[in-house]
């Protein structure tokens, strides 16, 4: 992989590249804070060594509008964009991409794939012991992709349970989680690695809605104007009493302490001087999606 350039695997095995980040700044060395040997021993140390490169490499998971590949190959979306920004304030000026599955994307930051999870992943408590979250950079909603008209009435998982129908949801993402533990049978869940091969399955009356965030949803639509599908009203599962709020942040490994630290600093910079919204109103986001003073990586990992 060269220095400016995103790439990855798809589903067929191809091989995919795609062009890259901003241009290089020099490097801040001032305020760059030293990482010590245990913790470049148990594989922290990324920031000191990002910034000695001027270069880190983040995942992403191909789901626009959250990280994705444009029409021109250029690594885009919420949360590189936001990467970027951030990472250019820590004085380092280039970022690699890697796309992997959604399902793949905390195994391939702890084999060291790539360094930063940017792929708006939400703060899970399941994942917070596999991962360390920064603060959420937005809070979102649920909702599906239906046939137009919406016939079968699917507002909320529980109807799709009672009614036995399929529901398609990516590989790894949350909505399959919130599915089966709202009734809906492992049978009737089929996983698709990507927002267009769920798409796919949704045409050919494979499955008989798509879960996934209403603002993916609205994203995957745009692309298909004119087709014979809604996406419908914007909803928050409630699993054992509890709200199922989306709060999507950038992941690290857990030795990676100081880059949680730095990121973490940078997201409350930008929300404090309201700049974050900017950065990301651009893919769909709004007011409405910014995360409050008490929406914290913290309050999100224990559920
Ligand atoms: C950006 C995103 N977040 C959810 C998740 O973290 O599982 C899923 O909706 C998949 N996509």
């Amino acid at each position: 992989m060269t220095n400016d350039r995103a790439s990855g695997t798809d589903r067929r095995g191809f091989l995919r590249t795609a062009a890259l980040l901003g241009a290089a700044v020099p490097l801040a060395a001032a305020g760059c804070s030293t990482t010590d040997p245990k913790a470049e021993r148990e594989g922290g140390g990324t920031l000191k060594r990002a910034r000695q490169d001027g270069k880190i490499t983040v995942g992403f998971a191909n789901e626009s509008p959250y990280g994705y590949t444009d029409k021109d190959g250029r690594l885009t979306g919420e949360a590189p964009e936001l990467a970027r920004v951030i990472c250019k304030e820590l004085g380092i000026g280039k970022m690699d991409g890697v796309s992997v599955d959604f399902g793949g994307l905390i195994g391939g930051l702890k084999a060291k794939r790539f360094d930063v999870i940017a792929a708006g992943m939400f703060v899970t408590p399941e994942r917070c012991g596999e991962v360390a979250f920064a603060d959420p950079e937005y809070v979102a909603k649920t909702a599906f992709m239906v046939p137009k008209g919406n016939p079968k009435g699917v507002h909320k998982f529980e109807d799709a349970a009672r009614q036995k129908l399929k529901v398609g949801v990516l590989t790894g993402a949350v909505e399959g989680d919130y599915a089966t533990r709202l009734g809906v049978s492992k049978g009737n869940l089929k996983t698709f690695p990507d927002q267009p091969s769920a798409f796919e399955g949704l045409k050919a009356g494979r499955i008989d809605c798509i879960a996934l965030t209403r603002i993916s949803l609205a994203d995957l639509l745009a692309k298909h104007r004119g087709s014979a599908f809604e996406v419908t009203d914007a909803f928050v599962p409630v699993i054992g009493g509890k709200e199922q709020f989306g709060a999507g942040a950038f992941a690290f490994r857990k030795a990676d302490t100081d880059l949680v630290q730095a990121f973490n600093g940078k997201i409350a910079e930008l929300k404090k001087s309201n700049r974050l919204l900017p950065v990301i109103r651009p893919f769909g986001f709004t007011e409405a999606e910014l995360p409050g003073p008490n929406d914290t990586a913290a309050r999100f990992c224990k559920g």
